[in-house]
């Protein structure tokens, strides 16, 4: 019996932080663009971000179901891009999302045709309970690289404890990892054994780690270390797939896009320093102050995305006067800035980064190298594969408190777009490798994902055999 692509449904479950959605939403592209059958779990307000793939795929279904009500969310905030940064609201967003359980196993209970699996982000291992209820398979979508996350396996399976030397060591880990304590993810660090909420996000991790497939944003050149140990802790060596890098669709500008290349058609090539911190975070008032100091100094020409948060005090405040004295010289954006346009720009010599993975893989894509200032999540992981492994990237500053000294900073970005950079070449090898990755008829990543299509297809041939 033959199964059609399209006779294979699925369901799309991204966690609602653009750096999560964004990869999964291309992700859904590429699946839809096989032909399979997809329906997208989304909240109301979450929907316009959906509008450039359903107009591109109009045979994708969404199934919006209201955001439950949680006393620390604001009424109309959906999204973590909305919320102050800070890791008790991403917590707090896991834990809630967990109540769409019930409408979503009324909506499966009720379809004619329901999905065979569900794609959900790495933040909502609770879908894999749910799949076994439902006697489908659950696929985890990393939007973290795979030396990122098997970091972040390893902490939620072997649970580090503080020690005296405050560095946890991943020896298990190709390379054998270590990081300082401050530098693990801070979902983690706040873990209190015995927590309601604290237990509940360890279950969802150890249930990441039982769920039938794996799909990581990244490419085999680039990690396949990692990947394959990945593959070996997960257990089912053939159900983890590679299908990166995967780019977020163009979206919204806070400004037009074509002022911005404008902008940019007039700079020299490789001078401008673009900076952009990804989409949840804020830098206090002290560190912008000082960034705007090395910007100013530094006399480079540049791009400085800063996210707007206007609900929160003490946060992403421009200096004052620093917008008329850098006029001609600097470019301030002020929200949403088309960051995939900015860095494939060849004026665009270097990029001020906080390591978020979708940054790193868009500038590497690029050949940009880069800046590496790492907060927390899973940025001082990829903070290192930059620096120490691959070596595409500098350090500027490290930590979501540390105020960065003016002078300093200001000598790295200087450096970053003079004559004689070091790791410019190495970057545009990578980034020819990045964009093999994913070209049609022999990409590794091309192929990752025919091999994820045919088991989902797989699937459904089996739920048609019972
Ligand atoms: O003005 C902006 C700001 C961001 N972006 C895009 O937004 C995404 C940001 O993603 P990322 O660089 O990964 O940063 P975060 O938004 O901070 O992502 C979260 O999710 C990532 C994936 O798990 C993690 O690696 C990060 O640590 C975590 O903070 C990228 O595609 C950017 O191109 C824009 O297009 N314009």
């Amino acid at each position: 019996m033959t199964i059609l692509p399209t006779e294979t449904h699925i369901l799309i479950f991204p966690f609602p932080a653009q750096g999560h959605m964004m990869p999964l939403l291309d992700l859904t592209h590429k699946l839809a663009t096989h032909g399979l059958t997809i329906t997208i779990l989304i909240t109301p307000k979450n929907l316009p971000f959906l509008n450039p793939l359903l107009s591109l795929h109009p045979s994708i279904k969404t199934l919006v179901l209201h955001f439950p009500t949680h006393s620390s969310i604001p009424s109309g905030v959906e999204n973590v891009k909305d919320m102050p940064s800070n890791p008790v609201h991403i917590i707090t967003m896991i834990r809630i999302l967990a109540e769409l359980r019930d409408p979503l196993l009324r909506w499966f209970k009720s379809h004619p045709s329901p999905p065979v699996a569900i794609i959900s982000d790495m933040f909502l291992g609770w879908t894999n309970h749910l799949a076994r209820q439902l006697n489908i398979r659950r696929i985890v979508f990393s939007p973290s690289g795979a030396m990122a996350l098997s970091v972040i396996y390893s902490l939620w399976r072997d649970m580090p404890k503080r020690n005296q030397n405050e560095l946890v060591s991943f020896s298990r880990i190709p390379n054998s990892p270590e990081f300082p304590w401050f530098q693990i993810s801070t979902i983690y660090r706040t873990y209190v054994e015995g927590g309601t909420d604290s237990e509940f996000i360890k279950d969802a991790f150890c249930a990441n780690l039982a769920s039938w497939g794996l799909v990581v944003n990244s490419f085999t050149e680039l990690e396949g270390v990692y990947l394959d140990h990945l593959k070996k802790e997960f257990g089912h060596h053939d159900h983890v797939w590679a299908v990166g890098p995967l780019f977020p669709h163009p979206g919204p500008s806070s400004v037009p896009v074509d002022d911005v290349l404008t902008w940019l058609d007039r700079c020299e090539d490789n001078k401008v320093v673009y900076v952009c911190f990804g989409s949840q975070t804020s830098l206090t008032n002290d560190q912008m102050e000082q960034l705007a100091s090395s910007l100013g100094r530094s006399r480079v020409k540049f791009i400085w995305c800063i996210r707007e948060e206007e609900h929160v005090r003490g946060y992403n405040l421009i200096p004052s006067g620093f917008e008329d004295r850098m006029a001609g010289r600097g470019l301030i954006i002020r929200g949403w800035a088309p960051q995939v346009l900015i860095l494939s720009h060849p004026a665009v010599g270097a990029f001020l980064t906080h390591c978020g993975w979708n940054s790193v893989l868009e500038g590497l894509a690029a050949g940009v190298p880069m800046l590496a200032w790492p907060m927390g999540a899973d940025q001082f992981v990829n903070a290192s594969l930059l620096v120490d492994k691959l070596k595409v990237a500098v350090r500027a500053c490290e930590g979501a408190t540390t105020v960065p000294n003016w002078e300093e900073l200001a000598r790295v970005i200087k450096e970053s777009v003079s004559e004689n950079r070091v790791n410019r070449e190495r970057v545009q090898k990578l980034s020819s490798v990045a964009v093999d990755a994913i070209k049609d008829g022999g990409g590794s990543s091309v192929k990752g994902l025919e091999m994820l299509v045919q088991n989902l297809v797989k699937l459904k041939l089996k739920s048609s055999d019972l």
